[in-house]
């Protein structure tokens, strides 16, 4: 049988409604989900949301992560400051798919502000079933780290 993809989010309040949305789609398609927050459209701190996340994918109790927020910058640049974590800010799905094909990202970072769910679940599909390429691209992700 097929391993569960455990998939988790976060967002701040510019990214709360589409966090939600994405949630109810990737459990419907069977992901293991947990959703870090944030939990209304109160403004709030984007890093108090990606710092929790981005130690759990970076401990390894999820595969992927899905960051949302306004532009898709702040809280991508937070979850990237953690030493295992390659987050890639997405805003088509041809750049998801690259992101993994050629970055093996484990974050995906979505500017919730700038384009439809539609488009969000697009991203979300290709980011969660396009693997890695490996060869020439493993030497540089291998020399990212400092
Ligand atoms: O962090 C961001 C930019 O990198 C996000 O876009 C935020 O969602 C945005 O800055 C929030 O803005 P607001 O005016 O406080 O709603």
């Amino acid at each position: 049988m097929m391993k569960k993809l455990r998939v988790a989010l976060a967002a701040d309040h510019a990214g709360f409604q589409f966090k939600n949305e994405l949630a109810e789609i990737l459990k419907a398609e069977g992901y293991e989900v947990k959703d870090f927050g944030t939990n209304s459209e109160e403004s709030m701190d984007y890093p108090d949301t990606a710092h929790p996340l981005a130690a759990a994918v970076e401990a390894n109790e999820f595969d992927f992560g899905f960051t949302l927020c306004g532009s898709g910058n702040g809280i991508t640049m937070t979850a990237n400051k953690h030493q295992k974590i390659r987050a890639a800010l997405c805003w088509t799905a041809e750049i998801a798919g690259l992101a993994r094909s050629h970055n093996d990202a484990n974050v995906c970072g979505i500017p919730a502000r700038f384009i439809s769910f539609e488009e969000v679940k697009e991203i979300a599909n290709v980011f969660l079933t396009t693997e890695f390429e490996g060869g020439r691209h493993q030497k540089r992700i291998d020399k990212i780290p400092l």
